[in-house]
Order: C-alpha cells, then sequence, then structure tokens
C-alpha cells in the first residue's frame, strides 16, 4: 500500500471546479469563461491527465496575466455550409468557443450524417479528450486535432515547424462509455517533457534532440532549444502535417510555426485552431448489426487477442476512484492553487 503523503489531501470534484473558477474570475475571465476553463482543468485532473490538468494552471495565469489572450472574449459563430460551421474564437479560448458553435454543429450532424466544427483565433491549453468525449456520450463519433507551437522537427528535418498537435477520438459502444483516445503526434506531449524536467527525470530515448540536433535524453536540453521528435518516424511527421493543414490552413488559423508570443512574456497558450469532425455513425449503418453493437464486437475481439488495457481504460479508471473519494492533491499542488490566489 502507498504510504500517504504528509499534507496532501483530497478535494471533492465540483469544490475544485469552485476553486478553479475563483482563480479564472481573479485573473481576468469572465464568470462564463472562467465556469469552462475551470471544469475542464479539474476534469483533467479527474481524469489523470497529468500534463493537462492543475499543472497548467500557473501557465493559464501567466497567460492571462500577459494580455496574450482574451479570458472574456465573445466567439463569433458562421454557419459557413451545410456541413461546416466557423468559429472565430476572437483571441479567447478554445473550449467556450466549441460551447458557443456546439448547438449549430449538432443541428447539422443530425441534418447531413457529418459536419465539421473549425474554430481559429483560439487557445488550446487542455486535454482534448474532453472535447470529443461529449459527443460520443450523445452518440456521435468524434475526430478532433489542434496545431500548437512550433516544438516538433519534421522526418529527416533540422528545425521545429509542427506543434506536439494532438488527435483525439470518441465513438459510443454498446456496454461501456464511449472508448476514446488522445494523443499527442510527438513522441512525447511538451507537458511531459516539462514535467520531466521539472522532477529532473531524463526521458526515454527517441523523444528528441538537443540544440545541436544531437539525440538526447535530457529534458531541459530538448525544451532550452532542442526540439522534440514526431511519434513513429515518417508516419507520425505526415499525420503532424495533416492537422497543421486541418486546424491552421482550413480555416484561417496560425500554423504552428506562426504563433509569435514574444511581445507577451509569460505567455503559454499558443494562439491556433482546432478542428472537430462529428459523424452520425447510424446514417452509414451497414446493416450487419447496430453501430454500437459493432464496436462491441470489435473490443471484444481485440480483448480475446490479449489486449487487457483499452485506450482510455486508464482515464476512466481514475476518474471512477476519483469521483469518489476526491481529487489527490499533493502539498505543492496545494500550495500552487493558494499561490494563485484559489481557496480550496
Ligand atoms: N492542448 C494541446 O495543444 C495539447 C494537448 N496534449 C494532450 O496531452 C495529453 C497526453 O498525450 P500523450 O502523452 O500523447 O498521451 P499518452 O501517450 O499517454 O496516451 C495516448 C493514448 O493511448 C492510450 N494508452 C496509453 N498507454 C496505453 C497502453 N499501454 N495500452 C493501450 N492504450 C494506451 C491512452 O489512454 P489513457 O488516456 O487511458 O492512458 C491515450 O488514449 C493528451 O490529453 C493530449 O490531448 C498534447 C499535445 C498538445
Ligand atoms: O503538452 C503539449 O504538448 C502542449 N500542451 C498545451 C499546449 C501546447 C502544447
Amino acid at each position: 500500500m502507498k504510504k500517504p503523503v504528509p499534507g496532501a489531501r483530497r478535494v471533492p470534484f465540483d469544490r475544485l471546479i469552485e476553486c478553479l473558477t475563483g482563480i479564472f474570475e481573479r485573473h481576468g475571465c469572465s464568470a462564463s469563461v472562467a465556469a469552462i476553463l475551470a471544469e475542464n482543468c479539474a476534469s483533467a485532473e479527474r481524469d489523470a491527465a497529468e500534463s493537462h490538468g492543475l499543472f497548467r494552471m500557473p501557465g493559464y495565469v501567466s497567460t492571462l496575466r500577459s494580455g496574450w489572450v482574451d479570458g472574456r472574449a465573445l466567439p463569433v459563430v458562421e454557419d459557413v455550409a451545410p456541413g461546416f460551421v466557423r468559429v472565430d474564437a476572437q483571441n479567447g479560448f478554445t473550449q467556450p468557443a466549441l460551447a458557443a458553435g456546439r448547438a449549430l454543429l449538432i443541428e447539422k450532424v443530425r441534418t447531413n450524417g457529418i459536419a465539421i466544427i473549425a474554430i481559429r483565433n483560439s487557445h488550446h491549453f487542455a486535454a482534448l479528450s474532453l472535447d470529443v468525449e461529449p459527443f460520443a456520450s450523445e452518440g456521435f463519433v468524434a475526430l478532433a486535432f489542434i496545431n500548437s507551437m512550433a516544438v516538433v522537427v519534421p522526418h529527416g528535418a533540422k528545425a521545429a515547424v509542427f506543434g506536439t498537435n494532438p488527435i483525439a477520438f470518441a465513438s459510443p459502444r454498446a456496454d461501456g462509455p464511449p472508448v476514446v483516445f488522445d494523443m499527442a503526434t510527438s513522441a512525447m506531449a511538451h507537458g511531459d517533457v516539462s514535467l520531466a524536467a521539472r522532477e529532473n527525470r531524463p526521458v526515454p530515448p527517441g523523444i528528441g534532440v538537443d540544440s545541436a540536433g544531437q539525440p538526447t535524453t535530457d529534458a531541459a536540453a530538448i525544451l532550452g532549444g532542442g526540439a522534440l521528435l514526431p511519434f513513429g518516424g515518417h508516419k507520425g511527421s505526415a499525420i503532424a502535417m495533416m492537422i497543421e493543414i486541418l486546424c491552421a490552413a482550413i480555416v484561417g488559423s496560425r500554423f504552428s510555426y506562426e504563433v509569435d508570443w514574444s511581445s507577451h512574456p509569460g505567455a503559454k497558450t499558443p494562439n491556433t485552431g482546432e478542428t472537430i469532425i462529428v459523424i452520425d455513425p447510424n446514417r452509414g449503418n451497414s446493416g450487419l448489426a447496430p453501430f454500437a453493437a459493432r464496436v462491441e464486437e470489435l473490443i471484444g475481439e481485440m480483448q480475446e487477442a490479449g489486449q487487457e488495457r483499452l485506450p482510455g481504460d486508464r482515464r476512466q479508471a481514475a476518474r471512477r476512484e476519483r469521483l469518489r473519494e476526491g481529487i489527490p492533491l499533493s502539498p505543492a499542488a496545494i500550495a500552487m492553487i493558494e499561490e494563485l490566489g484559489g481557496h480550496l
């Protein structure tokens, strides 16, 4: 059994949301933006998405303080085509922009069987699974992409061009919560490299290079002038390129290499784009069996073949345990929250 850490405590999920809402409001977010971001950040912590939960709070706050992002922005939703919703986040956070475009998007998916939402001029600093899972909970299949800041070297290249560009997918299944995967297209998320650097840990080989372009396991060297590699060599590099096109070129957002926050010291949230494709799976039903039952068959086959852990299983298990027992907070996390003006 793990020994309890002195000074650590657990707080109920709703209490954590309330506390984070206060921090976001204190640092310039409107009440509605603060509520959305607080729920998002607490949900990542609830799901044990360590690199995109509470760890991100100082970055949110320093970004808001720097004036780089508008915490009170009012997104503009445009109905641009039968299957296309475009949202200009007006230099605000992505999640409120998604919330603003959501009803129109769902209406289009119900009408057409498929629709896309492309959000531009937006800041995403969070776990992408949280953007797709709610669609699957409503019976849709969703595929989301974000580009970020240039820290990833294209396969065989010498300079960083791509962001860590995550992709997340969610699908309903018959006998359980939606099956979800959520992954950076870099060999490691930038957040995880930052956590390793903070804890003075090396990263595994194959994750990044130093400022001379030489392979290194030194997290600080990767962050300080070095770069990350794409996952899976040329294949991951191609997917990262696709995400740049889907998130930036398709909607008039910045490519990752165009993010320039140098005039805003403290800024950490890249101003880029997010694109989500949502499908009503029942429109394309093959007739073999209802869609969710077919997904269940596939999962059963994977398990039969020996896959014990499905993508998303770890997050679901953490969620169940933390909703029951409270969200565990280390003494360092408590100190950080208090330093940002939060009251637990
Ligand atoms: N906002 C942004 O711009 C960015 C955000 N991010 C976020 O960083 C987070 C971390 O990404 P990343 O480090 O690449 O994710 P991981 O490599 O930890 O996990 C990727 C996916 O694989 C699953 N998985 C992991 N290990 C196994 C296993 N052994 N067997 C089966 N499935 C497995 C995970 O499920 P499970 O989750 O259950 O472990 C997850 O769905 C993501 O939430 C991502 O959205 C990353 C880049 C940029
Ligand atoms: O972990 C990452 O990689 C990123 N997370 C938030 C936004 C920038 C990249």
